[in-house]
């Protein structure tokens, strides 16, 4: 460990143990929404809810528009939420969602059919207000919500005041299948039925499964007419599981993966596994094909070392756990190509951009293209400087280079903060422990 601005990892042997990993990001977030959307009088107990800047950002939003969030003493992954059925009881001027997407485009969709004319402006980071949403504008404005664009049209800030009446929409899903999440989460809420048709062909397609996966536990009906469209029948009321468990995040299980592969293991992650709702938990397949030893239980994945081969995959499916597969190249045999991730550009930062810049400070040949990544290792990696660019995947992604001779520095570890805050700390313990 260095000063709080950076950390160095070098020369780590060997990684096992067991990781509990924290709850999903993206289910904590769906799962808070969702909660808030219960009937009045409905309490939902959400059990091992992430708690990081993205989760923190849906928790305030919801505490601004007047819902009551009780967070236990005791165990501050355990919340408490009580329905409102999207009769704020609240009307605050506006809500800063940071850079978090699962928080901003479920939050404008749900908002654009709650707000009966109350306005309320969404804003979020520098990075969010570069962060492209105008299909979803685009698509709730067809279907009458009002939504104001503050500064550059297609980016937050907006201010709403709600309108969304009519379902009768189409939406692009070329960019993010967060647009198509929220507006399923939306228009159940409608006083009409709804038909939802996705334009293009759809990315990160597991995390539309996840939302569907989630309203059928909160009561939602939802009418799947073929793939790419939806029948949603209006006037519902969502309706609280009881108790919900957030699985843990298979995302951030990646690290660990990739690391228990290169420090021998047995590593095991416990909270993601066989039946998990995550698309990203496919990443422990991927990690078979490329040669670890991976099995897949119910509620964990262990893994342990193999000599690893080159990847060559289409990752579409799993953008987030694909950046780690980046860095692990750096230990495979052969080239590994990374295919139809063109939407890392619009992420935390242009992750295409990113990732190849740091690449190649390590010594890597790169090439980048509009939609793909290919890496090949050096004969010896050297040690890098890593930027991180406020991306916490960048940041978590770079940590298997400690497993290299030379090591790495990891500039701004802290911008982990976004979806797991401990994540360096954790990483330290158990690599150098084991
Ligand atoms: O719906 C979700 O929870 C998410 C969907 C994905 O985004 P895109 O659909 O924009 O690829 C993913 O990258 C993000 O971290 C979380
Ligand atoms: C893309 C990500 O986040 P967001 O939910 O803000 O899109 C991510 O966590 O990798």
């Amino acid at each position: 460990m260095a000063d709080t601005g950076s950390i160095t990892l070098k020369k780590l042997r060997q990684c096992h143990g067991n990781v509990t990993l924290p709850g999903s990001k993206s289910i904590a977030n769906r799962a808070l929404l969702m909660a808030a959307l219960c009937g009045a009088g409905q309490s939902t107990v959400l059990t091992n809810v992430l708690r990081s800047d993205d989760t923190q950002r849906m928790l305030e939003a919801l505490g601004d528009l007047g819902v009551t969030v009780t967070i236990a003493e005791h165990d501050p992954t355990h919340i408490t939420v009580s329905g409102c059925e999207g009769k704020w009881p609240q009307h605050p001027a506006a809500l800063d969602l940071g850079n978090a997407g699962t928080a901003m485009r479920p939050l404008l969709a749900v908002l654009s059919a709650t707000l009966q004319g109350n306005r309320c402006i969404l804003t979020g980071d520098a990075r969010m207000q570069e962060r492209p949403i105008a299909a979803l504008i685009e698509s709730l404005r067809a279907g009458g919500a009002h939504i104001d664009c503050l500064q550059q049209e297609g980016y937050p800030p907006l201010e709403i005041s709600g309108g969304l009446t009519s379902g009768m929409i189409e939406i692009d899903g070329t960019e993010s299948s967060q647009y198509i999440s929220a507006l399923l989460m939306a228009l159940p809420l409608l006083e009409t039925d709804s038909v939802l048709k996705l334009t293009g062909t759809v990315v990160s397609w597991p995390y539309i499964e996840l939302t569907l996966s989630m309203l059928e536990r909160f009561g939602i009906v939802v009418h799947q007419i073929c793939r790419q469209e939806f029948m949603i029948p209006g006037q519902q009321v969502y309706q609280s599981p009881g108790v919900y468990w957030v699985e843990g995040d298979a995302s951030a299980a990646s690290y660990w993966l990739a690391a228990g592969a290169l420090g021998g293991g047995p590593l095991t992650v416990h909270g993601v596994g066989r039946h998990s709702i995550q698309g990203d938990v496919k990443f422990a397949d991927y990690l078979a094909q490329m040669g670890a030893q991976v099995t897949i239980e119910e509620h964990s994945i262990t893994v342990k070392k193999g000599v690893l081969r080159a990847l060559d995959a289409d990752l579409n499916a799993i953008p987030d756990a694909a950046m780690t597969f980046a860095t692990l190249a750096l230990f495979a045999q052969g080239t590994t190509h990374i295919r139809n991730i063109a939407n890392w550009r619009i992420k935390e930062t242009d992750r295409l951009q990113a990732m190849a810049a740091e690449l190649r400070k390590v010594g890597a040949h790169v090439v980048e293209t509009e939609e793909a990544i290919s890496i090949t290792p050096p004969a010896h990696l050297q040690h890098g400087i890593i930027d991180t660019y406020n991306d916490h995947r960048m940041a978590m992604s770079f940590a298997l280079l400690g497993f290299s001779e030379v090591g790495v520095t990891i500039l701004d570890p802290n911008c982990c903060r976004k979806t797991y805050p401990n994540f360096f700390t954790e990483f330290c313990q158990i690599t150098q422990s084991s």
